[in-house]
């Protein structure tokens, strides 16, 4: 396919290239009309270049969605670093990198994703300012995903009270797939409430460390494979290791009540969310669940304050409650409703900053 038809929706694709660290990465920016595009990194061993750029593309268009759905003045970009995350890390590659985001001059900002840990941005942070989530010790706000996981949790307690008309989330059985920085908070919490859990991991000492965990507390756990999770007889199943794992061979398998999860582009293609629907599976849009790194990263950016970050993640709740009612009303999916809603908040935000502003004025224009 033609690049430039492949990257039509975006506004600019860099890639970076040092031989020196070995360092691969792409980074997208789709879009700045609510401002500087805002997005972590993942490291994932890509198959192909092709593979990396299709990831990215989708990742940074979510989080244009996901920007407006959280309503924070940030666009969506995302970048990714071809490697394995397990063997290819350096505090050179990092550094390479920190430069080329310092290259962009402030469109785009990032900080950790799948594959990677606020540690390896430590590195990056010394080329350039663009990077959050890093430790408070270091100017950061602190590891993203743990309001990520409290997004998560808020998520699946409006679906429970979508569902059976309770946030209780106890009773109650779950599959979760990836049990990472957020998957394993997801997990944690969910035990230490009383509910039982199916889990899976391609990482061992991730899946003994729940299940350690599991056992410490006398709680209900299930190890499966990685393509038995599908099929698991649990209430509501939780993504959270890689994307597009809602399509043609798992929803067949699905005995799911609900979808829930912080996994980013969940649906592999968009009539995926229809086909959900037709089975009767409530889909939570990955995008309004998983918004709580984000809104803290975003907070970051102008003055850290915990509380308030609680307060906007608490928001996913009515959010996603909002989302479920209208599209029940309108007879669309969960997916399209919240896309419509994101859509129409850019619209009006974008109207309304064609209006003067003393900010708009070149700055030699502005008396001192
Ligand atoms: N960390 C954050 O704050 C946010 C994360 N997300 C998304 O949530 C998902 C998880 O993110 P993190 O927990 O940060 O990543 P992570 O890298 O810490 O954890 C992912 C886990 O999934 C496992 N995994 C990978 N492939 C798997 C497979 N096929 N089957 C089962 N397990 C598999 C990995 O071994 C790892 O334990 C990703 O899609 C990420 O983009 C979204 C928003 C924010
Ligand atoms: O968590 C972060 O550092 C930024 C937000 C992000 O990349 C995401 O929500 O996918």
């Amino acid at each position: 396919m033609d690049m430039f038809e492949q990257i039509r929706e975006h506004e600019q694709v860099v890639f970076c290239n040092d031989e020196a660290t070995g360092l691969k990465a792409i980074i997208a920016i789709h879009s700045t009309r609510l401002g500087p595009a805002l997005g972590g990194c993942r490291m994932y061993p890509y198959k192909s270049v092709d593979d990396a750029l299709e990831d990215v593309l989708r990742l940074s268009k979510g989080m244009t969605y996901k920007c407006a759905a959280a309503d924070v003045d940030f666009g969506g970009g995302k970048a990714v670093i071809i490697g394995d995350p397990t063997k290819d890390k350096s505090p050179e590659l990092f550094r390479a990198f920190g430069q080329f985001v310092e290259s962009i001059q402030g469109r785009f900002y990032t900080g950790t994703d799948m594959g990677t840990d606020p540690e390896d941005f430590v590195h990056a942070l010394k080329e350039t300012n663009c990077i959050v989530g890093v430790d408070e010790v270091y100017g950061g706000s602190g590891d993203s995903s743990v309001p990520t996981a409290q997004g998560v949790i808020f998520g699946l307690q409006a679906t429970s009270k979508a569902l059976w008309d309770t946030d209780d989330l106890s009773g109650k059985s779950y599959a979760i797939q990836g049990l990472g920085k957020v998957g394993y908070k997801v997990a944690e919490y969910l035990l230490e409430n009383g509910a039982d859990l199916y889990v899976t991991d391609i990482n061992q000492k991730a899946i003994d460390q729940i299940v350690q965990k599991a056992k410490e507390m006398g709680a209900g756990i299930k190890v499966v494979g990685s393509e038995e999770i599908y099929s698991q007889p649990a209430d509501i199943f939780i993504p959270c290791a890689m994307g597009g794992i809602i399509n043609d061979d798992t929803i067949p398998q699905l005995q799911v009540k609900a979808v829930v999860g912080s996994a980013n582009n969940q649906l592999k293609e968009e009539r995926h969310g229809h086909s959900l629907q037709e089975k009767g599976i409530l889909y939570a849009p990955d995008y309004i669940v998983n918004a709580g790194g984000l809104i803290q990263v975003a907070d970051e950016l102008y003055s850290p304050n915990k509380e308030r970050v609680l307060k906007k993640t608490k928001a996913i709740y009515n959010s996603l409650l909002n989302v479920y009612s209208h599209a029940e009303r309108e007879g669309i999916t969960t997916m399209e409703a919240a896309n419509k809603f994101c859509e129409n908040r850019i619209e009006a935000r974008t109207r309304r900053n064609s209006f003067f502003s003393h900010m708009k004025r070149p700055k030699w224009a502005v008396r001192m």
